[in-house]
């Protein structure tokens, strides 16, 4: 058959037709995960979870998907998104030991999408894939995130906690009663307090009450990267292009901007001088025996505080009141713990040994972030080479597997039918708290779990504790709170009335 000078022939048409069909034929039927139920876009191209992310609202999609398909989902070409309980403890919670006598020798190693969260950061935790180097990093910078060394920040915290009360007083005490977004007013709180354990001082957001443009600036951020994550060629693509045309992705705000946020922050600490309680002090303190413990590895790592520990710890501070407001129950049942057992008054700033004796406050804290997970992400690993077993079917070494926080924790397996309610209770009356724990999973797991856990803890136990018993919230009429899904999930409009209890 003659075809049209400058057509395509025919047979490159039906050669590219044969090849698109074979790989459909693939990837439906003959590759090893095509027995896992999910999406058929999703099966077939790599760039439907970059989309499904994109959208923003990935953390309750990825719930909705498993609900129809069941505990495993097929979100990819090579990827499974996890709900089945056992496989979630196989793949984050095994250490070296227990793996090797599972015959899992080693820990399963963050995936490749982890790449665009390094960018060309060589010193990054969050980011890094190769466990031994992680782990030899972690090393060197874990004693300043201590409980301990946490605790020794605590005065600062109290400092900080005084400024917000002065704030909300302004607002809340009578005849005053405003409506205000509470959700920022934690924010700025919560960046504050990473400034104050990072640098022994705080921004000064809080005092001014602004956040000088950095809060959408860090939301775009986490956006941008959540996607990008999912279309790794696409960001290589566009570093190799940029020095010509330019940085059109957010994502490198995170080794431009943050990064030399926090290197100006080091920076004036190393000139003016601070408190070694702060956990820059602690690592320059640690320099004088490590010597690869440089100001850029520092700064790297405060990038690290600046990025994963604010918006974090804001989120789970607006999902706890939000929550405890349309709970008014579990708020009256915290209110008689603090009076009864740390005879707690409005005036007072419950410290951190007191709120941990508090088992209600606590399950409290443990209620609301499993309802609500600041991150909404799924924790990408590698299957190691000799494969694992999920629910009795062979997942091949070199798949990506995970769990998000919001899939683990809603999980009805796990928690029972109530999994979707609020129900503090759950944590005390349970006769085994160590097995729910062990699937509760805010802070990720395994060797590469949160190492700010204890600091953000810190902060929530102590604020919601004195501020409950100082105030009560109100929804206002017209709130209309959101939800909004970009790696973390960004929890708006918390527009709240606030009034003195006691005047
Ligand atoms: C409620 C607050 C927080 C939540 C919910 C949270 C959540 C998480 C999660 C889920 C991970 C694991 C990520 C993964 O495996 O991909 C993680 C890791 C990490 N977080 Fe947090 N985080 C919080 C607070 C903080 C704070 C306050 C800091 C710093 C001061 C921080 C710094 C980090 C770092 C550096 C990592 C990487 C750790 C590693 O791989 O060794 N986070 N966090």
């Amino acid at each position: 058959m003659q075809t049209h000078a400058g057509a395509i022939p025919i047979s490159v048409i039906s050669a590219l037709l044969t090849a698109f069909i074979s790989y459909i034929v693939y990837q439906c039927l003959l590759s090893p995960l095509a027995s896992f139920p999910g999406p058929f876009l999703a099966k077939v191209n790599k760039l439907w979870r970059a989309y499904a992310t994109y959208r923003g609202r990935w953390h309750s999609d990825i719930v909705a998907l498993h609900r129809r398909y069941g505990p495993v989902v097929r979100i990819g070409p090579n990827e499974l998104s996890i709900a089945d309980p056992e496989a979630f403890l196989q793949i984050y919670r095994l250490t070296w030991v227990l793996g090797a006598a599972l015959g899992t020798s080693r820990p399963f190693a963050k995936s490749a999408s982890y790449s665009v969260v390094q960018g060309s950061r060589p010193f990054d935790l969050a980011g890094e894939r190769n466990e031994k180097v992680h782990a030899a990093q972690r090393r060197l910078v874990a004693r300043p995130y201590s409980m301990e060394s946490t605790l020794r920040l605590e005065p600062q915290v109290d400092e900080l906690i005084r400024i917000l009360l002065g704030k909300l007083d302004a607002v809340a005490t009578p005849p005053t009663s405003q409506v205000i977004d509470l959700g920022h007013w934690l924010q700025l709180f919560a960046f504050d307090a990473i400034g104050i354990v990072s640098f022994t001082k705080p921004y000064g957001f809080l005092a001014s009450g602004s956040d000088d443009g950095m809060f959408p600036r860090l939301e775009q951020t986490m956006h941008s990267a959540s996607w990008l994550m999912h279309a790794g060629w696409f960001f290589r693509l566009h570093q190799k292009v940029m020095p010509w045309l330019g940085n059109w992705l957010a994502v490198n705000d995170r080794n431009g901007y943050f990064f030399q946020f926090a290197q100006r922050e080091v920076q004036a600490r190393k000139d003016h001088g601070g408190s070694d309680l702060d956990i820059v002090g602690q690592l320059f303190q640690a320099q004088q025996a490590k010597a690869e413990l440089n100001d850029l590895t520092i700064s790297y790592m405060m990038t690290s505080n600046v990025f994963a520990g604010s918006d974090t710890t804001s989120i789970a501070l607006r999902a706890i009141f939000l929550n405890l407001i349309r709970h008014p129950h579990v708020m009256e049942k915290l209110r008689s713990e603090l009076k009864n057992n740390l005879n707690s008054s409005p005036e007072k700033i419950v410290n951190a040994a007191e709120a941990d004796s508090c088992p209600y406050l606590q399950a409290i804290i443990y209620e609301g972030l499993r309802v609500f997970s600041p991150a909404g992400f799924m924790l990408d690993r590698d299957v190691p080479a000799e494969g694992m077993m999920i629910g009795g079917r062979r997942v091949p070494g070199g798949s990506v597997v995970g769990t998000s926080p919001w899939v683990i924790h809603h999980s009805v397996e796990v928690w029972g039918e109530d999994a979707e309610e609020f129900r503090p209770e759950r944590w005390i009356e349970t006769e085994n708290p160590g097995h729910l724990r062990r699937f509760f999973f805010a802070f990720g797991g395994g060797t590469r779990t949160c190492i700010g856990r204890n600091i953000s803890w810190l902060e929530i136990e102590k604020l919601v504790s004195t501020l409950v018993m100082r105030y009560d919230f109100k929804l206002a009429p017209d709130a209309v709170i959101s939800e909004y899904c970009g790696a973390l999930v960004f929890l708006k409009d918390l527009r709240v009335q606030v009034s003195r209890r006691d005047i």
